[in-house]
């Protein structure tokens, strides 16, 4: 198995800032530790007297919670392998999300939270998902059992359980979740209740392993919970400031996983009353802008509650997407403002790379395209795909000419008015250019610009549609990702694994991800450029399309260098494994 340089060197990097403490420090037998380790060490879950407390919501079912399952998957057990001793512990781990796929996905933290938690669960760990009902599903069946309703934050909620690939996933139902338009907004701009839709997934998500019992046992208060982006940032906020005071998640640890910085949940400073929090919290989530750094209209002078910094601030530990995106939210470049609180946190910050998910995304078994194929024979297959897709676009049917892709966001972070900066070049030549994607309107006005000023050469297809993002990712030759940020970029690792070349700009994970082609060592599994100008663009561009027409050989070994990588998120699990024990070694940060 080939794997990138960067994919090697992110393995390492989890251990980065925390040098005193490596990977292999968490698999030391208890019997080696020292007195200052034992006491750190994660402990075997065991009930306490103190069972009977009240939660926040009132009185807690902790004392009938602890059953066998429970006990088991809460404890840390010891194996050997071969001659060597280790310890392998096996965790509750519960997400929160604002989005899972294939129930709910405007991007990639739904791909995340479909995809990580069967891996970790096939790891042996006990998993639950956490995500908003937003309508009645009409996937596998969701609503298994009877709904369980509680109250929570002043209102009544209810919890739907479906389980698959080893996860519990649980939805949370509430009359604010279900929306006609899209899941965070609609064509009149983001709901004004997001912050209360959100305030009360995060506390949901808190009752779930307390209230819900799965199997004949809840999960109990010795748990990982990953909080997912701001929308699950005050998971933490609130261990600290409303259980743990009342007795409960004391062994618990929250980790925040940021998908994206630039979402912060900002709201205007009067609505720090709608998260509930104990007087004397609200220095957990105030914040001030700069001038230059203001986010929108939420803010009063730049004063602002930053549901994100509450995360932040209070969170065990912080993880992002790629090693890359861990290094640049600590500068003012890329730290949309909370580059000195992140610094601050640095020792417990830590980038590990997304995977994906290989029964979604895999050429060999993909049902969404004409033509399954693998390393083996992926020119014939991807030839197939090419054609079809032509063929359907009503585009030349010709094999040659190169096929390029573009699929995301239509806006800043995704760089499409980088792709159209780029057109008028770009179609003079002899290339196709399909886009896919739906966002700023009038970046979606220059995609119909586009196609109508190169009807031969050109489409671009205004909305969100997967079987057609699987179609472009197999029948392309060259993907587009001028990100202007990218924190991991999934789009790109699709491609490699379909064996078409990511042209990128070197930020974040696609710096982490795409290894340049260099023709002189024969390595490489696509271009990358810098800085983020349409003329770098053009260039690279060039030296893309002169590899594909004029040294078609090395342009094959270049899509087999792609195709070899592991994609899987077996490691991305393991690397997240080591993180946990380094929360659960230390005392919680936030009490
Ligand atoms: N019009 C369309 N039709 C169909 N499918 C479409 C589509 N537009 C986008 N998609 C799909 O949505 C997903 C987007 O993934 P990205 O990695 O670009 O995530 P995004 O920027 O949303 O999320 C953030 O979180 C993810 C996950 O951590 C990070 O990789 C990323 O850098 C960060 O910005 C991909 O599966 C893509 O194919």
């Amino acid at each position: 198995m080939v794997q990138s340089r960067a994919f090697a060197k992110a393995g390492t990097h989890v251990g980065r800032h925390r040098q005193h403490r490596t990977v292999e420090a968490v698999f030391v037998p208890v019997s080696r530790l020292s007195f200052r380790q034992k006491q750190r060490a994660p402990k075997p879950f065991v009930p306490r007297a103190s069972d009977g407390i009240a939660t926040y919501f009132g009185e807690s079912k902790l004392a009938d919670r602890h059953s066998a399952a429970t006990e088991a998957s809460s404890a840390e057990t010891t194996h050997v392998h071969g001659d060597r001793d280790t310890i392998n512990a096996t965790y509750n781990i519960v997400f929160v999300t604002a989005e899972v796929a294939p129930w709910s996905k405007t991007g990639g933290l739904g791909d995340v939270c479909g995809s990580l938690p069967p891996a970790l669960a096939a790891r042996g760990h006990r998993v639950m998902v956490v995500a908003p009902r937003y309508a009645e599903y009409d996937v596998t069946p969701v609503d298994q059992g009877p709904k369980k309703s509680i109250a929570c934050h002043g209102t009544e909620i209810g919890f739907y359980l479906h389980q698959s690939k080893g996860v519990d996933w649980v939805f949370v139902d509430h009359p604010s979740y279900p929306r006609p338009g899209g899941i965070y907004a609609d064509q009149y701009g983001v709901y004004g209740d997001n912050q209360y839709r959100y305030t009360l997934l995060c506390l949901a998500a808190l009752e779930a392993p307390l209230q819900l019992e799965v199997n004949g046992s809840v999960y109990g208060d010795d748990c990982v919970f990953i909080a997912n982006d701001w929308h699950a940032a005050m998971v933490p906020v609130y261990l600290a400031a409303k259980y743990r005071p009342g007795g409960v998640y004391q062994d618990a640890r929250a980790i925040l996983a940021i998908h994206n910085l630039r979402h912060q949940g900002v709201f205007a400073p009067k609505t720090f009353v709608e998260y509930g929090l104990p007087a004397g919290w609200n220095g957990a989530v105030e914040w001030q802008y700069p001038p230059h750094q203001r986010q929108g209209a939420y803010e009063e002078e730049g004063r602002a509650v930053n549901t994100l910094k509450g995360g932040i601030s209070t969170a065990d530990r912080i993880v992002t997407v790629s090693p890359g995106y861990a290094w640049e939210i600590q500068t003012p470049e890329g730290g949309w403002g909370m580059e000195s609180m992140l610094t601050s946190r640095a020792y417990a910050l830590n980038g590990v790379l997304n995977g994906i998910d290989t029964q979604e995304w895999n050429p060999s078994t993909d049902k969404h395209i004409v033509k399954n194929y693998s390393i083996s024979n992926f020119s014939r297959g991807k030839a197939e795909n090419k054609a079809a897709l032509q063929k359907e676009l009503s585009l030349p049917e010709r094999p040659e000419v190169p096929l390029i892709g573009f699929i995301g966001r239509l806006d800043y972070q995704k760089g499409a008015d980088l792709v159209l900066g780029a057109v008028p070049w770009l179609l003079e030549q002899d290339v196709q250019l399909v886009c896919l994607g739906t966002g700023d309107v009038s970046l979606e006005s220059g995609m119909r610009w586009m196609e109508n000023t190169y009807p031969d050469r050109a489409r671009g297809w205004v909305g969100f549609n997967v079987p057609m993002s699987h179609k472009i990712t197999a029948a392309a030759d060259l993907l587009l990702m001028p990100s202007r940020f990218e924190p991991c970029g999934l789009n790109q690792l699709y491609a490699m694994a379909y064996g078409t070349a990511p042209v990128a700009h070197a930020t974040g994970g696609l710096r982490d991800t795409v290894l340049p082609f260099n023709p002189w060592e024969g390595t490489g599994t696509g271009w990358t450029f810098t800085p983020c100008t349409v003329e770098a663009f053009i260039s690279i561009l060039g030296n893309a399309l002169e590899t594909f027409r004029e040294h078609s050989d090395s342009f094959r070994a270049l899509q087999q260098r792609g195709m070899q990588i592991d994609f899987t998120w077996d490691k991305a699990a393991s690397e997240y494994e080591t993180i946990f024990g380094w929360a659960k070694m230390d005392a919680p940060y936030c009490k």
